[in-house]
């Protein structure tokens, strides 16, 4: 049998280069923006990486209709004001989106839930792409299957644009149950855990043996305070997304960043906190210290009052 670390797409030089970027964006902070503005504070803060999008989950929730790729005027604009990597996102399914995202020169795409899905059956063939993905999952077998199709990031789902971490608590409570799971069997109860996962034998096999997934685990999805991110850096994640949590003010508002100074500083104490409490979530001093410094927090939505049909989460497979 091929040697799943060694043969096949998962062991190409190009899959491993790709991981290898997702691997320097481990122990930071992913922040949404939607201005060059947004950006600057947010590189100002000290994160890692910045997602440009048109509406964060907080305002695609509470205003509807179809949310699609940023414009290209907005995505080079913000690529062009920091020295950060710039993430964008595409519909599921998209990869015409994906391809101009690629020509734009973003350093990841995010094929995303938060935007409305392109394609109810496949997902981007992410192996035609040199510029690599980052994709949700709320399970082990949907972080597999996104691996397989080319993703060298995986990220939870949790549930965007709520402020309720619920959710991403529950996704990598379930990946990392399930890894822990996989450690204990024997080679010939592998093939029954790849058909239990709805996932590629070799990729089960490989996790079985590390006990890890085979690209970086961050956590994403409702996530609003510096204890938020602490928690789920504690729970195994290795980086976090933020997305309405740091510019929002009301469900649909964002804080004005480029007029009200007051504003911007509330914006600025979030982004910090949430960057400290990140690199510092083992010491609870520290992120005390943090969400001191916190002026105004995300009201947010409890997860449980949304309808199922409504769920960001549930889409993609
Ligand atoms: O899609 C994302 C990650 O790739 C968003 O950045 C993230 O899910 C935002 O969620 P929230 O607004 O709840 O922080």
């Amino acid at each position: 049998m091929a040697d799943p670390t060694t043969n096949g797409n998962f062991g190409s030089s190009s899959l491993r280069l790709k991981t290898g970027l997702a691997e320097m964006l481990k122990g930071g902070v992913i922040m949404d923006v939607m201005n060059v503005e947004q950006a600057r504070i947010a590189e100002e803060a000290g994160a890692i990486s910045v997602m440009a999008l048109e509406r964060v989950p907080a305002m695609i929730r509470a205003e509807g209709g179809v949310a699609r790729m940023a414009n290209p005027k907005l995505i080079k604009e913000i690529v062009a004001a920091v020295s950060i990597p710039v993430m964008a996102k595409a519909r599921i399914g998209h990869f015409a989106e994906a391809q101009v995202l690629q020509t734009l020169g973003v350093d990841f795409i995010d094929e995303s839930e938060v935007l409305t899905p392109a394609d109810e059956v496949y997902h981007i063939d992410k192996h035609a792409f040199t510029t690599p993905f980052v994709c949700g999952a709320r399970n082990l077998g949907e972080a597999l299957r996104r691996i397989a199709e080319g993703a060298a990031m995986i990220r939870t789902k949790g549930e965007p644009g709520t402020g309720d971490v619920v959710h991403a608590v529950q996704h990598m409570r379930q990946i990392v149950r399930e890894i822990k799971a996989l450690t204990v069997l024997d080679d010939s109860e592998l093939y029954n855990a790849a058909k239990v996962h709805g996932a590629p034998y070799e990729l089960v096999r490989m996790v079985a043996k590390a006990g890890k997934l085979p690209v970086p685990n961050f956590s994403a999805g409702g996530i609003a305070t510096p204890a938020d991110a602490a928690l789920m850096m504690q729970l195994g994640a290795e980086s976090i997304f933020v997305g309405s949590g740091i510019f929002m003010k009301e469900r649909a508002t964002p804080l004005d960043v480029e007029n009200d100074p007051k504003e911007r500083a509330e914006a600025v104490s979030r982004a910090k906190a949430i960057v400290i409490a990140t690199t510092h979530y083992n010491d609870p001093q520290i992120v005390a210290e943090a969400s001191e410094a916190v002026t105004g927090t995300m009201k947010g939505l409890a997860a449980a009052a949304i309808e199922e049909r409504d769920l960001m989460q549930t889409r993609g497979w």
